[in-house]
């Protein structure tokens, strides 16, 4: 579904991220787990089109990720809200942007803010809401979008690990084509896809582990561990 073949990357005052990168991440839901600094971040955004490599092919459902826009639901690591427009205005953005009407936006932020439990927060702006409320927000902005494939970058790290199982079994049943990018091994096996264990830079895949394969978090966490060092 997603498909890098000899990707090259190298960020003009930093590393070689992707060097002759070649990966098809066929699973729908792909979960990247991996060290500090080794290209991780660099990867999603190549696949969402923020970042042009300089050679190689990259496709998602068999298409260039430019021809994809209006599909495709980033959410980066940190930021990604529009600081000057309110919690609604921001999850509506998509949907103005896709010239729906009025009423049907209404009611989708209204919807999706509801699932994901942050109604009251609506009329606030970004500043106004706490690092895992404005976690919350991104989510419902990628789910009223509507978009196919969600990129989703460190997406729990300020949940509260009460409802991160929660939030986890809402993003499953939402039935889009995912990649996640985690610290967490134990969200890592809640969400339940494909775990690629990656090191780097420049990136390289050490472990690809099937959901099942690990059901408890030491034992995910040797493997990893190991996987880290090679
Ligand atoms: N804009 C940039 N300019 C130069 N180097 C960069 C830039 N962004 C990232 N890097 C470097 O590229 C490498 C990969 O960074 P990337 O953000 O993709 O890592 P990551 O695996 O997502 O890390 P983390 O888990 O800490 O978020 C790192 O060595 C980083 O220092």
């Amino acid at each position: 579904m997603i498909d890098f073949r000899g990707v090259y990357f190298k960020y003009r005052r930093g590393p070689v991220v992707l060097q002759n990168f070649t990966a098809q991440f066929s699973n729908s839901l792909t979960i990247i787990l991996g060290p500090n600094g080794c290209g991780k971040s660099t990867l999603l955004k190549i696949a969402a089109g923020i970042l042009k490599p300089t050679e190689g092919i990259v496709e998602i459902l068999g298409k260039p990720p430019d021809e994809l826009r209006g599909k495709i639901a980033y959410i980066p690591q940190s930021g990604g809200l529009y600081p000057w427009m309110t919690v609604e205005e921001n999850i509506a953005l998509p949907l103005k942007l896709l010239k729906k009407p009025e009423r049907e936006i209404r009611e989708t932020v209204h919807k999706v803010s509801e699932i994901l439990e942050i109604s009251d927060l609506l009329k606030r702006y970004p500043r106004e809401i706490s690092g895992g409320e404005q976690q919350k927000v991104l989510l419902a902005r990628a789910m009223a979008s509507g978009a196919d494939v969600w990129l989703l970058d460190e997406p729990f790290s300020m949940i509260d690990i009460d409802y991160r199982r929660e939030l986890i079994q809402i993003l499953r049943g939402v039935g889009k084509v995912m990649v996640v990018i985690t610290h967490n091994v134990q969200d890592a096996i809640d969400l339940g896809g494909e775990i690629y264990v990656v090191n780097g830079p420049p990136l390289k895949i050490t472990a690809v582990l099937k959901p099942g394969d690990y059901t408890k978090a030491e034992e995910l966490t040797e493997v990893v561990k190991s996987a880290f060092k090679k």
